[in-house]
């Protein structure tokens, strides 16, 4: 793809839809390709409208709105960001030769909905997953429940980041995790899935990318496996590279490259996978980067945001680290709007450290608000580094007019 001039006629336009700390850092690395970049979110000021060309407030789940601003912007691709989008209208808009949908309109469809993707992972893939149902009312959770075991995870279908997801232990908590289900997704769609406890001995996030190959063709490649680490199904701390037994990264690599290929397009893609000794199973797949990834910002070459702008664009991507790397998540811990972060001095004066504030303009109690990430001889050190640096970051109520 030829690469013009932003804001001209021959400008090459890209529309993300989501625009949070992820979206923010892939429209960073478009724009140093002279990429035009317009930015969606739910709402005003979201982390990646404050630095793309322009931006509009929508919402993204409803399927009218979605094909007007498509129809007035006309990108050349459109760039799915968040968990929370109509994708069957991305269906319609790839079909009509609108724009094109990164990956695929298809990959976008199937992942937004973890019905879709797990069913393809283990139906038809044949992948190992943990077992699984589906249920739309408090009835059918219990019959589901009552097929899978305890322990066992309730999630909305359509949700991230944690949100709506529960553990149960017994029938006890069976209604509070129906009612948080309902509530906490990003879109009630009414329908939860059941899934079985992995006993894992540690996850994984595999960045996979496809991108265009010497030889014309798409090929896979592959970053060093991310290990990281969960809270309440989100991620806090994450570090690369994981160390896996030989047989373990074959295996998750051949996992990863089926998905992915099933998926098709280009991009970058977050492989989600459990392992205990030499056995992975499949858990979920991000058609984007991934949170757990910011850690590439430190750790490769190229960060996790850079390879999906070169991939996207048909560029040739290059995977390799740099050195071993860790990140650890900034929470908002409180509820306010426009808070202020004390202690970044402190935090960046520790060796080998950077930051990155969102700027997202509300903060809530566990409402991710930056990361530190840390570069270390190995991972142990920048792991305590990440955490000592994330820790010296307080996000205190914001006085207006004080700069500090
Ligand atoms: N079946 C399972 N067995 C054991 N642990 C699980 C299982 N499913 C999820 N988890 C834990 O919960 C975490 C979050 O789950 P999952 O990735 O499905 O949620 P999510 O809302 O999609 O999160 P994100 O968008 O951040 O990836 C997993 O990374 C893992 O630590
Ligand atoms: N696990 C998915 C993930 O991390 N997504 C990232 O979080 C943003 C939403 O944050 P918010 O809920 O704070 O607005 C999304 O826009 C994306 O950048
Ligand atoms: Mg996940």
């Amino acid at each position: 793809m030829r690469i013009g001039t932003p804001l001209s006629a021959s400008a090459t336009k890209v529309m993300l839809l989501g625009s949070g700390e992820l979206g923010k850092e892939v429209i960073i690395a478009l724009q140093r390709l002279g990429v035009e970049v317009i930015a969606v979110d739910r709402y005003a000021d979201a982390p990646g409208m404050q630095v793309a060309h322009r931006s509009h407030v929508i919402n993204m789940a409803d399927p009218v709105a979605l094909r007007a601003l498509v129809e007035q912007e006309k990108p050349h691709l459109i760039v799915p960001e968040i968990e929370a989008i109509a994708t069957e209208e991305l269906l319609r808009i790839e079909a009509d030769k609108v724009a094109e949908v990164i990956p695929t309109a298809r990959a976008t469809n199937l992942t937004m909905n973890r019905e879709g993707i797990r069913r393809l992972a283990a139906e038809t893939l044949g992948l190992a997953t943990s077992p699984y149902q589906f249920a739309e009312t408090l009835e059918e959770l219990r019959a589901a429940i009552a097929k899978i075991g305890y322990p066992c995870l309730v999630k909305p279908v359509m949700s991230s980041s944690g949100k709506g997801q529960s553990t149960l232990r017994s029938e006890a908590d069976v209604e509070a995790a129906w009612n948080y289900a309902a509530s906490g997704g990003r879109v009630n769609s009414g329908k939860v899935i059941v899934e079985g406890f992995i006993d894992f001995d540690y996850e994984i996030t595999l960045l996979t990318v496809r991108a265009v190959g010497a030889s014309g063709q798409v090929e896979t490649y592959f970053c060093d496996p991310i290990g990281h680490v969960q809270v309440k199904g989100d991620y806090v701390e994450s570090w690369q590279p994981q160390a896996m037994s030989p047989a373990a990264l074959q295996s998750a690599r051949d996992i990863a490259a089926k998905v992915t290929g099933d998926l098709g397009g280009r991009g970058l893609f977050g492989v989600e996978l459990f392992v205990k000794g030499d056995k992975v199973w499949f858990s979920e797949v991000s058609p984007r980067p991934h949170d757990t990834g910011l850690v590439t910002l430190m750790s490769q070459r190229f960060s996790e945001f850079e390879l999906h702008a070169r991939a996207i664009l048909g560029l040739p991507v290059d995977t390799g680290m740099r050195e071993p790397g860790a990140s650890a998540v900034i929470y908002g811990g409180m509820n306010e709007t426009g808070i202020a972060f004390e202690g970044v001095k402190e935090a960046l004066s520790l060796p080998r450290i950077d930051l990155r504030l969102f700027g997202k303009p509300e903060a809530f109690e566990r409402r991710r608000m930056g990361v530190a990430l840390a570069a270390g001889d190995d991972t142990g050190i920048a792991r305590e580094r990440a955490k000592h640096a994330a820790s010296l970051v307080r996000p205190v109520k914001g006085d207006a007019g004080k700069g500090e």
